[in-house]
């Protein structure tokens, strides 16, 4: 792993600006290195940090990017809960992210078989590599410690075949799901938790710092050969002991 870097920021405020530069750095060293970005976004909060700010950023051009989702809820795309119907009205008809480079999953089919197609137009996507090896991932991270569609204690943490898997007896409701694997997330280029509130700082300080008893899932984003950070405001680190870094406005990851 290329390391971790634990950045607290005062509020959301400060952060997304910072998140958006990084997702744009990240997408220039992608596209100038082979040509395309290729980027996984999770729902919840990130959607409208992410919806508020690439959309205000000048001369953003994004034809060159593929984006995924690092999970989905089962539903259709008009349902509240749609990650991608969220994404669809915050960023994608702001931005031009050509909806070819949109990897979404079929919600009209069954569980299992959504998670099978939205595989299949994964491997379409990353030929070349056994588990998608992606430039970007922008996790979230529940108050449980799940991220992705992984959640405590679910024998989803151990698989180690499948590059997508479906679960419907999610937790936190839409039961039905399907979510990246952490052999996919664990091979990111990059990978960054977004985190805010203090809702989540029991479970980041546990993350960050180690628990009694089986990791949280959260936990077990290490990647291979990737870089880590973590993004958080005060309020999520108000329970950290560890040392982190506190960056000026403008600063650059
Ligand atoms: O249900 C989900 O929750 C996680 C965390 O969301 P957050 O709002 O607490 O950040 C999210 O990352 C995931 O994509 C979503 O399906």
């Amino acid at each position: 792993m290329a390391g971790r870097r634990v950045v607290v920021f005062p509020s959301s405020a400060e952060l997304g600006p910072v998140l958006s530069q990084l997702v744009t750095s990240r997408a220039e060293k992608a596209i100038a290195s082979h040509g395309r970005f290729t980027l996984g976004l999770s729902g919840g909060s990130l959607v409208s940090m992410l919806g508020k700010e690439l959309p205000t950023l000048p001369d953003l051009d994004c034809s060159k990017w593929v984006v995924g989702f690092c999970d989905e809820r089962l539903v259709p795309f008009d349902d509240p809960e749609s990650t991608y119907g969220l994404y669809k009205g915050q960023l994608f008809s702001k931005v031009n992210i050509p909806d070819s480079g949109i990897l979404t999953i079929d919600s009209s089919l069954p569980v299992n078989e959504c998670a099978e197609d939205y595989t299949r137009k994964l491997k379409e996507a990353f030929p070349d590599d056994k588990f998608p090896v992606f430039d970007l991932l922008l996790l979230g991270m529940g108050p449980d410690g799940h991220t992705c569609s992984l959640f405590p204690d679910h024998p989803l943490l151990e698989e180690t075949k499948k590059i997508v898997a479906s679960i419907s007896d999610s937790p936190k409701p839409p039961p039905q799901r399907v979510t990246m694997t952490f052999p996919v997330v664990n091979s990111a280029r990059c990978v960054a938790f977004v985190s805010t509130g203090g809702s989540k700082a029991p479970v980041l300080k546990e993350v960050l710092e180690g628990r009694e008893g089986p990791a949280y899932p959260a936990a077990r984003v290490v990647p291979t050969n990737g870089e880590l950070f973590w993004l958080v405001d005060d309020p999520a680190a108000s329970s950290l002991t560890i040392q982190v870094e506190r960056l000026g406005s403008g600063a650059k990851l």
